[in-house]
């Protein structure tokens, strides 16, 4: 069937709306540009990578583990390499930090600019030899230091991001952005080698009809999760229960809740207390975009993008979605909160939960022998 589509001789392409960005905003010097379109030169590599990593055996394992325990698979290591080499080739990075390195990585000197970047080169790795999405996710900060950059430009709470975005993987190659004034969507077009804008100020529902979570963990959830699940499953006033919707990468999943609504969910549990995702380059630059688009990003106790960083690879409980659909989220975990004694409050609940449970079989026994005694 030939292509009646009219051919766009005007087309908006990522590169010229963040020149257009850059030159409304006041004393820009282009730097900026220059470093998002270094980054999207790696993202293209990395789409390409991706497509045709099945046949030139780059699935499978690395064979290294990185910092927080993953083990390394072969595209990780080569989105991790094309990311840093483009953005140090762009003078616009003084100091990055990626997932897959231990320590920042510093731009030498002669190569730096004013700029940091943290990044996760490919996330859902776990998903590479299925063929499900994955992605790249990024957040881009000014330097705070003087002289010799240092770790704390790069512990900076997300609510001093000046950019942020995340690549998927998926059935296009996509780029969601935002430079704090909303998020955007941009599509590969693979003919032109461009990323031809899509969608503007991309608006999250008030309210999904889906949840997303590993619902493998529910053993270790804390009951407040699953409340929420069970509510969401079968819920006390007639609505239609949620679906469910999983696929194990973050950037697919946030991406379908950002265009349908709905919440998604890695919450602190037994087997990570902390959560499983990393807040420098995952939850901050997620948070970013999801509120830009209207939406809650929480880790159940703050919001995401006001958690002070204490080390460069910490992970944070992660909620995200739709406002109705993470506020009520947050009234499950205010319940729970109420319903424990205040002494164990904000102890780990299991450890609080054994602790009412003692204080209710010693008050049991107390009345019981206060009855022998009369
Ligand atoms: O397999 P689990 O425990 O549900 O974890 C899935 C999560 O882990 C991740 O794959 C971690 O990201 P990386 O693949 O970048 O390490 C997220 O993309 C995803 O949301
Ligand atoms: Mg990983
Ligand atoms: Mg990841
Ligand atoms: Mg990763």
């Amino acid at each position: 069937m030939s292509d009646q589509s009219v051919f766009d001789v005007d087309v908006w392409t990522l590169t010229r709306f963040v020149m257009e960005m850059g030159r409304q905003a006041k004393g820009a010097t282009g730097e900026l540009t220059q470093l998002i379109n270094s980054l999207l030169t790696a993202i293209k590599a990395i789409s390409s990578a991706v497509r045709k990593a099945g046949l030139v055996h780059l699935q499978g394992l690395a064979g290294q583990v990185n910092v927080t325990g993953d083990e390394q698979k072969k595209l990780d290591v080569l989105s991790n390499d094309l990311v840093i080499n483009m953005l140090q080739a762009s003078y616009g990075t003084c100091l990055m930090v990626s997932e897959e390195n231990k320590d920042a990585i510093y731009t030498p000197a002669e190569k730096r600019g004013k700029y940091v970047v943290c990044f996760d080169p490919l996330d859902g790795s776990s998903n590479i030899d299925c063929l499900a999405p994955i992605g790249t996710i990024f957040a881009i900060y000014k330097r705070i230091s003087e002289g010799e950059p240092n770790d704390k430009d790069a512990l900076q709470p997300g609510n001093q991001i000046v950019c942020a975005g995340y690549a998927l993987y998926g059935s296009a190659t996509l780029v969601a952005l935002s430079t704090g004034a909303g998020v955007n969507f941009f599509m590969l077009d693979p003919a032109i080698g461009e990323f031809i804008l899509t969608d503007r100020n991309v608006k999250i529902k008030k309210k999904g009809k889906t949840y997303s979570i590993n619902e493998g963990n529910a053993k270790y959830l804390e009951p407040a999760v699953n409340e929420y699940l069970k509510h969401k499953k079968y819920p006390e006033d007639g609505s239609a229960p949620y679906g469910a919707r999983y696929v194990g990468s973050m950037v697919s999943d946030v991406h379908r809740t950002i265009a349908y609504g709905g919440i998604f969910m890695y919450p602190a549990n037994e087997k990570s207390p902390k959560g499983k995702l990393r807040l420098l380059y995952e939850c901050n630059p997620i948070a970013f975009l999801i509120e830009q688009a209207g939406g809650i990003a929480t880790t159940g106790t703050q919001r995401v993008l006001d958690v002070i960083p204490e080390s460069l690879h910490q992970r944070v409980p992660f909620v995200v979605g739709s406002p109705d659909d993470v506020e009520e989220y947050l009234s499950f975990v205010k319940k729970q909160k109420k319903a424990l004694p205040v002494s164990t409050r904000g102890k780990t609940p299991i450890i609080s939960t054994l602790q009412v449970l003692l204080v209710m079989m010693t008050s049991h026994v107390m009345a019981t022998c206060q009855e022998i005694d009369k």
